[in-house]
């Protein structure tokens, strides 16, 4: 880093709260400063930007874990957030970085580790490891000479969750989208010394990680908070932003349902709006579905779109003993 260094001090645990802070930092604060911080979220999973959302993660999982799901700036790949976790953030000039340079912003985490005698390195593509095992999955996002690195760090994570939350569904999908690459996975704690918590950690990292730069700590005014939260608002609150953006996708997906029999249904997607619908099988039920077809049609996949959609529709008709809300999961799960 060259300029001089702003510490944000941010304590928001809201996952789209926090992208919309990086977002905000990249775009409306002055670039004759350089930023880094550490920002912590609750159960969530973050998609990488040309991510197929519904392709990346356990929906079903995640519907019934409250898991939040948003999507980042950044590409890659999907990851998992607890309070285990904790993100870093750096908002530099590229200067002369012709290729991402991914060292540049992974050093300054392997250096501080090595301060609590933790030996870890920068492996692969985008992650640091110890022993082999991922413990930071990092990306970046280029745009007029800036460039935003962010990482994960998992200290304490709930490391049964990552894979059950991120554990791919057996459905059938072809997409453009950018798929994940599933890594072994540790926590740093094992390694760290025994007294160490989170929150002794955090100061570690905020007092190493930028060790030898010119810093000055900047707490968000009510004015900044306020637009952060408009641009949270219009963008990381949306379905059509976590999972609408999603590259378009194809699906196929076969089902039992007690006392219809088995279904097979094949969707396309557009845009996160279903352009094709057809299902097969011997399911009982004697309407027409092709009347279905027509009513999916231009839908969005979200489930309360779905529902205000099917509203007059009678299902049972095409598929008997399948009601309305187990459709809608089967569509969107
Ligand atoms: N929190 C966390 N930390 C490290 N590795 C993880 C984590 N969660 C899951 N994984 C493992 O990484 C792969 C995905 O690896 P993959 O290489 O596909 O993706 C990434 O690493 C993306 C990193 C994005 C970092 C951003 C920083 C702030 S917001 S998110 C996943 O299948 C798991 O095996």
């Amino acid at each position: 880093m060259g300029k001089k260094v702003v510490f944000i001090e941010s304590n928001s645990n809201d996952p789209r709260f926090n992208l919309a802070l990086e977002q905000y930092v990249f775009d409306e604060m002055p670039n004759d400063r350089e930023y880094f911080w550490l920002w912590q979220n609750h159960n969530t999973i973050v998609v990488g930007k040309h991510q197929n959302t519904a392709q990346e993660i356990n929906q079903t999982y995640v519907r019934e874990h409250g898991i939040t799901v948003v999507r980042r700036l950044s590409g890659g790949g999907a990851v998992y957030h607890d309070m285990g976790n904790v993100n870093f953030t750096f908002i530099a000039d590229t200067g002369d970085m012709e290729t991402l340079n991914l060292h540049a912003f992974c050093t300054p985490v392997v250096n501080t580790l090595e301060q609590i005698g933790v030996k870890a390195e920068v492996s692969g593509r985008n992650d640091i490891t110890i022993d082999g095992k991922k413990f930071s999955g990092n990306s970046q996002y280029i745009k007029h000479g800036r460039i935003m690195h962010h990482g994960t760090l998992m200290f304490d994570s709930d490391l049964s969750v990552v894979s059950k939350a991120l554990q791919v569904s057996s459905d059938k999908y072809e997409s453009k989208g950018f798929k994940s690459v599933k890594s072994r996975v540790t926590n740093i704690k094992p390694y760290a010394p025994a007294d160490m918590d989170m929150e002794t950690f955090k100061n570690i990292l905020k007092q190493y990680m930028v060790q030898g730069e010119d810093v000055e700590i900047h707490h968000l005014s009510e004015e900044e908070l306020k637009r952060i939260q408009q641009i949270q608002e219009e963008r990381y609150n949306t379905w059509e932003w976590n999972y609408g953006a999603s590259p378009e996708f194809s699906v196929q997906k076969k089902r039992r349902i007690e006392g219809c029999g088995q279904i097979e249904i094949s969707m396309n997607v557009e845009h996160g709006c279903i352009t094709a619908y057809r299902s097969f099988g011997d399911y009982f039920g004697n309407g027409d579905t092709e009347e279905l077809q027509e009513t999916l049609k231009g839908c969005s996949l979200q489930p309360e779109a779905l529902a205000e959609r099917l509203k007059d529709f009678d299902l049972e008709s095409c598929y008997s003993h399948l009601d309305k809300d187990a459709f809608i999961c089967l569509l969107t799960e």
